[in-house]
């Protein structure tokens, strides 16, 4: 069997029954196969392109097999996810697909696995993928479920997209935004500002002044040069970072906290920014392996930073009214990163949101009362559900009425190398995959009254 598929069915398999994270097992498993770069390319494609399109592929499974994918056994279910793949997406020549993937059902479970997987992937390969999407299209009564099934998402997070989406005015952009999921984004990186340069041969980025792309080269190695100056980071998280920092005219003395910092991307950022403008800088990671993380994230950066491993919702209470700047970068359900998490959209639930937005809305509280007067707080998550945004800043500002919220936009405007084109309600900034090319990282800068003596109303 070829040893990329045996790669990405173990790693697949892993995802559906013990919680695994593709894209942090995966690079593991290229390691210990010790696979040639165009087998690794291969095996990264077929863990990926499976994962993203489990829904869709399962459907097609259910039709083939008579059966709902429920009654098929895991192992093989997966196989066959692994095998549709290859025959719907990947253009893969039937026979080999069908007989790696009847090995793997052997190796994985019994001969009658085997002869299932034979007759399954045989009835896939024998219409046309084109044809299984008008099939699949045919049983759909309404447009959500339509693009559900076209771009292989749940239909809740359709509709959650399109509500982001429609309260910018975008609505008509839902088939793209979706349509974006679905491609692997590329490496980004940033030269830490005042601690290193961008690479000569560096592709610059479009809008952060200090982001790039290495097209030609290794990201990898050159990170390994760095000294912890050159890192990994997306754009649009850059871009959160510097919305805070650059707000208002840093003063020396400042007081600085990342709330929620692991694994410490952003932390470092803030770290070199207040380097350059003489503030202090707290942060803070509930858990403690992430928040070993960021110590590691900020070891390129001379500047003393303690890092606590509090709740943020207690810590701030603990500090009150003592920062003056404050980056809320909330756990969130990742929304917004659906493209470099391949199984999270088939992982996260409603019931995901709604936890979540519970613990987003008291982080948010207990930052705004960590803020010393005239502070500001970013919050930011990199999901776009108006559940996680819009709803989370409206509910603090009803609780907090004397916060103001600052035109995040024009804040960015100043800083990015291009306009944004961004804007979201409440002078929010609101990116996208499909516009910016950055994760959907939501942003939003709100600031205390210079003399608050205002009481938090209960809620
Ligand atoms: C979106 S991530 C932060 C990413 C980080 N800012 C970066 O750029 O690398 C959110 C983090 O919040 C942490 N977290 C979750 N609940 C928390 C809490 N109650 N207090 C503090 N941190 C928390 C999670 O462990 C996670 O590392």
């Amino acid at each position: 069997m070829q040893p990329a598929r045996r790669v990405a069915f173990d790693v697949i398999h892993a995802v559906s029954t013990s919680d695994a994270y593709a894209n942090l097992l995966l690079p593991h498993r290229l390691a210990e196969a010790k696979l040639s770069p165009a087998d690794a390319g291969l095996a990264t494609e077929l863990t990926y392109g499976t994962l993203r399109r489990r829904g869709y592929y399962d459907r097609v499974i259910a039709h083939a097999a008579k059966r709902p994918v429920t009654e098929i056994d895991d192992a093989i279910l997966d196989v066959l996810r692994l095998g549709a793949h290859q025959l719907l997406s990947m253009r893969v020549a039937g026979h080999a697909a069908v007989n790696e993937s009847v090995e793997l059902a052997r190796s994985a479970g019994s001969r009658s696995a085997a002869g299932f997987t034979n007759g399954v992937l045989r009835t896939i390969s024998r219409t046309e993928p084109a044809e299984w999407e008008r099939i699949l299209l045919g049983e759909v009564t309404n447009d959500t479920d339509r693009l559900a099934v076209s771009t292989a998402h749940p239909s809740w997070v359709v509709r959650a997209i399109r509500q982001a989406l429609d309260l910018q005015d975008r609505g008509d952009e839902l088939e793209d935004a979706l349509a974006a999921d679905n491609l692997a984004p590329q490496v980004n990186l940033i030269a830490l500002p005042g601690l290193a340069d961008r690479p000569e041969d560096a592709e610059p980025n479009r809008f952060s002044p200090y982001g790039f792309r290495n097209p030609g080269g290794d990201p990898v190695q050159l990170v390994g040069t760095g000294g912890g100056r050159l890192r990994v980071q997306d754009e649009g998280s850059q871009l959160a970072a510097l919305a805070l920092t650059r707000a208002v005219p840093v003063r020396p003395g400042e007081r600085w906290l990342d709330l929620c910092a692991g694994p410490g991307g952003k932390a470092a950022l803030l770290a070199a920014e207040a380097l350059a403008g003489e503030a202090r800088l707290d942060a803070n990671e509930l858990v403690p392996a992430r928040a070993r993380l960021v110590e590691r994230a900020l070891a390129g950066v001379p500047l003393e930073v303690s890092v606590s491993t509090a709740d943020g919702t207690k810590l701030a209470a603990e500090h009150p009214a003592t920062y003056d700047r404050i980056l809320l970068d909330a756990p969130c359900t990742g929304l917004g990163a659906l493209r470099r998490r391949p199984e999270a959209r088939w992982r996260k639930t409603p019931k995901d949101v709604s936890e979540l937005t519970r613990l987003q809305g008291s982080l948010l509280d207990a930052a705004i009362t960590a803020l010393a007067p005239g502070g500001i707080v970013a919050y930011v998550t990199c999901s776009p559900h108006v559940g996680e945004t819009a709803l989370i800043v409206e509910s603090a500002l009803r609780a907090h009425p004397g916060m103001e919220r600052l035109d995040t936009s024009a804040v960015l405007d100043q800083v990015t190398t291009e306009p944004l084109d961004a804007a979201a309600p409440g002078g929010a900034v609101q990116l996208w995959p499909h516009r910016q090319g950055t994760d959907a990282m939501y942003i939003a800068l709100l600031r205390k009254p210079a003399e608050s003596a205002e009481p938090a109303v209960d809620r």
